[in-house]
């Protein structure tokens, strides 16, 4: 007969647990609440005895309604965040090639129904994504690897050299409900 004191011990540890909520569906698709306009799409990777294809943007796709006219690689160093950046007339769509990255948005479109909400997106070389970043989104992207990362990236306009589509906040500011921990990035 257990002594009592250790099922009270389990039914103390059950109580202050937390239960896990549902993240993906049966077809492995996240079911976390994305910031408004931000689209997900998994590329396949078509793999063979002499190496591999993956198919990265296909405006036969509908996933993203503007046409491809611009496209640049970036790379990330280990422990490197790039960010935080914003773009106020176009969007990024990155497809990563190489490594890790945790991709983090901040909503802070005044009229967008998740005006407010951080997204973390993990994008990862073992499950090849297309992601868009919309307009006016603050976004920063975390090589979470131990190897440079790299992503494509087909923004929605070319790239205006000199006048380009950009603006920054330091990594820390506290103008973003978001901290890094132990990274290198731009202050
Ligand atoms: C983006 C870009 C930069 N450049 C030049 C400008 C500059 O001298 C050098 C580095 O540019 P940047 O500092 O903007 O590069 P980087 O900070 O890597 O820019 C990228 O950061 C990530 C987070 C993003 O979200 C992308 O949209 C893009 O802004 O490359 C081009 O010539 N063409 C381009 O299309």
């Amino acid at each position: 007969m257990p002594m009592p004191d250790s099922e009270d011990i389990q039914d103390r540890l059950i109580a202050a647990a937390v239960a896990d909520s549902q993240s993906v569906d049966a077809s492995g698709r996240s079911t976390r609440a994305l910031v408004h306009g931000v689209k997900i799409r998994d590329l396949t990777l078509h793999t063979d005895e002499r190496g591999t294809v993956c198919e990265m943007f296909d405006p036969r796709w509908a996933w993203h309604e503007d046409p491809l006219v611009f496209v640049y690689h970036f790379t990330i160093r280990p422990g490197w965040v790039k960010g935080w950046a914003m773009h106020q007339c176009h969007e990024d769509r990155y497809c990563l090639l190489q490594g890790e990255m945790k991709l983090v948005m901040y909503d802070a479109r005044p009229d967008s129904p998740t005006h407010g909400q951080v997204n973390e997106i993990y994008l990862s070389e073992q499950r090849r994504q297309l992601v868009n970043v919309p307009a006016g989104v603050w976004h920063a992207d975390e090589n979470i690897g131990n190897k440079d990362l790299m992503v494509v990236n087909f923004p929605t306009i070319q790239y205006d050299h000199a006048a380009p589509d950009k603006i920054r906040l330091p990594l820390d500011t506290d103008l973003i409900p978001y901290r890094f921990r132990d990274v290198k990035g731009e202050q």
